[in-house]
């Protein structure tokens, strides 16, 4: 787990936005659509590149990292998992990938299924569960990973609001000393996950602060607007 520096400037989306993500810490982005939120992922991540910038993870410079090499996980709204493979080949997959052995490769996936409570699931393939068991399974898939910096594009966007609770539960416990970026519309997964809460409007960061201050005492137009319950 490593601090991130980010400072990204992309003009033809209006985007000019510096971060800093202390090692450990949880910081929830929230704003209206098209501030650039998921932007500022896709930077971090290698997806997409800025006009002028900069991204480090702890003292490593990524911008010339290609995005599997950045220590970086992206869970996006969709769990995207690989049709073909079962449950557990999916969470095994990166650790086979950097070369881990596979009967270490599936222990390490046991742990990760079983830490968001999807072990059962290990058999089956990604057609044969839930829209929020594939999540969970997103999640184990990322955790696998072992990644520096784990970020989150509305995990919770695609669930039934009746199982966003259990999902929220399972994230509250994986990124617990984990650095992570959480991207939410949802002030319950601000309060439940984040340290910190960022709020953007316009690819301008507008308010900053830590998570029970910003959401007890709003000051930016959208997080007044987020907390009191009108966004949805
Ligand atoms: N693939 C793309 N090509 C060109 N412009 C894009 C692309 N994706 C997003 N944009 C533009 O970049 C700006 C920021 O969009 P972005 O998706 O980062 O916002 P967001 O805050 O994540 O929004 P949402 O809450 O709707 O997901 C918007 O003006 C958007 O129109």
């Amino acid at each position: 787990m490593s601090a991130l520096y980010l400072r990204a400037v992309i003009a033809r989306r209006g985007i000019d936005v510096t971060l800093d993500v202390a090692a450990g810490e949880t910081v929830a982005i929230t704003g209206p659509n098209g501030a650039g939120k998921s932007s500022l992922l896709g930077v971090i991540a290698g997806l997409l590149r800025p006009d002028d910038g900069e991204v480090r993870l702890g003292d490593r410079v990524l911008d010339a990292t290609p995005p599997h090499a950045r220590g970086v996980a992206l869970l996006a709204q969709d769990p995207l998992l690989f049709p073909h493979m079962s449950v557990l080949a999916n969470v095994a997959f990166a650790p086979r990938a950097r070369g881990v052995r596979r009967r270490r490769a599936d222990e390490l996936a046991i742990r990760h299924l079983t830490e968001v409570g999807a072990e059962t699931l290990s058999g089956r393939r990604p057609t044969e569960i839930s829209g929020g068991q594939a999540q969970r399974v997103a999640v184990a898939r990322a955790l696998a990973a072992d990644p520096e910096l784990l970020l989150l594009d509305e995990p919770m966007a695609s669930l039934d609001v009746d199982v966003r609770p259990a999902l929220r539960q399972t994230l509250r416990t994986a990124l617990a000393d984990r650095t992570a970026i959480i991207v939410t519309h949802d002030a319950a997964d601000a309060r439940a996950l984040a340290d910190r809460v960022v709020v953007i409007e316009d690819g301008h960061v507008v308010e900053d602060g830590p998570t029970e201050q910003v959401l007890n005492d709003p000051q930016s137009g959208f997080a007044v607007r987020l907390v009191s319950g009108s966004i949805k």
